[in-house]
């Protein structure tokens, strides 16, 4: 472990920064950047000065001990849940305590692997159409934007697993009212000066009026389903609906409609942008590293040929799934989680004060020479049994861990399995040459400039396809750099009518 305790020396080592400012212009600058240069100049726990102190963790065996062996002391800090309530009310994210354990226990079941298997087929359907859709992209040798493409989809899977059809009329109305919520979060959560809801500036307006008409349309749906009797199998059940019907295992009560609306709105903002950042850097991949994925593509059609994924298949696709772990580890979307100590602790022999404001990196953590074999690497194999034998288990934590870790966990290896082998059996993704690719570290690890991309369509798709040209890898972002360029300028977006751009601008039919 680097950044030992030297002996009388109770504080973090950290970065002297500003007066007053400590390191709080470098943060709003390029926090990536600012954290991994402190975590190599200063070990494992840093501690940055500035208005709001601090405190960076990365070592696995911190990460242990506040979200496995003292989980009950370390809740999300309180300003984070303030803020994020404002759109998801008092939700499974957003509430501790007795509170937080009632809703879990009563939430958990239903995110469980095999009820969550009802959906495999819905997942599939969707991937299907945005893929009928690529066909005439690629026909026109137009250029799709992966990131607006996956943030689509991944958006009407969790709306269909939710509320089944019900959702399908207004889905582009309502697909933008989700955007906002999570845009309005995200701004929140790196603001300066936090201005309150009520005040109506052109932000706030928005954000109110996307705000009733979620509610307004979650409230109709739970007052239809609670109108009308149950009917049919648990199997045909949406999660809406199972939600409902599921007690409180220790108290025997069912949620309200209040909880249920910030249940699902949780869901949402949870859900969608997470799933949809870690598939566009899986496109990213699909174009970068040509070894890989034809590895990958092979395996694909050796197990499904051309038929569409089943869940029986999913076991099956053993490289895939190592790929998208690696995928996982080096884009973890939720790049850090907040923490907050109820009570004074000691970590790696420093104190934490109660109060302090504990940063965890899962992307340093993914990246410590230490755990992994040239961490900037791509190289799904480092997952094979061999290989992660002897390693700690926190070393990985895309989902983070212990009680709180995501209770989606499964949903979403479901989703990223199905739809990555559902593009690999129909596509070759290739990156627009000059456009540049950068991590942008907001509430999720996004693309800057979004992943363009072109469309091959695979050939024969029997188990020995290649591409017809394989593409020359590109550089890989470094670790150090939130500004990792292919190069030169992006080329503007293509007037495709089949993109997904066009079709959320009124160009094309939207495929919801
Ligand atoms: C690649 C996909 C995903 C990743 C990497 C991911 C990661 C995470 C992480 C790191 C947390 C802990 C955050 C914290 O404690 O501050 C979390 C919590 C959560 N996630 Fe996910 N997530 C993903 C997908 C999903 C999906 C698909 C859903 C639901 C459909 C979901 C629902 C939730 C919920 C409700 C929580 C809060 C759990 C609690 O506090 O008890 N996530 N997720």
């Amino acid at each position: 472990m680097r950044g030992r305790p030297v002996a009388g020396r109770r504080r973090p080592p950290g970065p002297r920064g500003l007066p007053l400012l400590g390191s709080a212009l470098d943060f709003r600058r390029d926090p990536l950047r600012t954290f991994v240069r402190a975590w190599r100049d200063h070990g494992d726990l840093v501690q940055f000065r500035g208005p709001v102190p601090v405190v960076l963790v990365t070592h696995p065996d911190h990460l242990k001990h506040i979200l496995v062996d003292n989980f009950a002391n370390y809740p999300h800090p309180d300003d984070f849940n303030r803020k994020v309530r404002v759109s998801v009310g008092q939700g499974l994210v957003t509430t501790e305590g007795e509170v937080w354990q009632a809703q879990r226990r009563t939430v958990a079941p239903t995110f469980r692997k095999e009820p969550l298997e009802r959906f495999a087929g819905v997942m599939v359907d969707s991937a299907a159409r945005m893929l009928e859709r690529w066909e005439r992209v690629a026909r026109y040798g137009e250029v799709i934007d992966a990131r607006t493409e996956m943030q689509s989809l991944t958006l009407e899977i969790l709306a269909r697993c939710l509320f089944r059809a019900d959702w399908s009329h207004d889905a582009l109305e309502l697909g933008r009212a989700v955007g906002v919520q999570l845009e309005h979060i995200n701004s929140k959560l790196i603001a300066v000066a936090d201005i309150p809801e009520r005040v109506p500036t052109p932000r706030n307006r928005r954000f109110r009026q996307a705000r009733t008409l979620l509610d307004d349309t979650v409230y109709r749906l739970i007052a239809e389903r609670r109108g009308r009797p149950a009917e049919g199998e648990a199997e045909d059940e949406d999660l809406l609906s199972t939600l409902m019907r599921t007690p409180d295992p220790e108290t025997g009560h069912l949620m309200t409609d209040e909880q249920l609306r910030d249940q699902v709105m949780t869901l949402f903002i949870a859900g969608h942008e997470t799933v949809a950042a870690t598939l566009s850097w899986i496109c990213h991949l699909l174009s970068t590293r040509p070894a890989e994925t034809e590895r990958a593509r092979a395996e694909v059609l050796a197990v499904l040929g051309d038929r569409p994924p089943a869940k029986e298949d999913l076991p099956q696709l053993k490289y895939l799934k190592m790929f998208i772990q690696e995928a996982l580890r080096l884009y973890p979307p939720l790049w850090q989680v907040a923490r907050m100590p109820l009570e004074d602790d000691v970590l790696g022999g420093y104190d934490i004060p109660a109060g302090s404001f504990l940063l965890l990196s899962t992307y340093i953590t993914h990246r410590n020479p230490e755990f992994w074999d040239n961490p900037e690497g791509f190289d799904p194999e480092r997952f094979t049994r061999e290989r992660s034998a002897g390693r700690p288990r926190y070393a990985y934590v895309p989902y983070v861990a212990g009680p709180r870790n995501c209770v989606g966990l499964a949903f979403a290896n479901m989703e990223l399995t199905i739809v990555v082998a559902s593009i690999l059996q129909r596509f070759h993704l290739d990156m627009v040459p000059g456009h540049p690719v950068v991590m942008q570290p907001d509430i999720s690890l996004r693309a800057k400039h979004g992943i363009r991309m072109t469309l091959r369509p695979v050939t024969g798709r029997g188990p020995a396809s290649t591409p017809a040209a394989p593409p020359a890898p590109s550089r890989e972002p470094a670790a150090e750099s939130s500004e990792a360029l292919v190069g030169g300028e992006p080329k503007p977006a293509a007037g495709c009518p089949y993109s997904r751009e066009a079709a959320e601008s009124g160009g094309a039919p939207a495929a919801l």
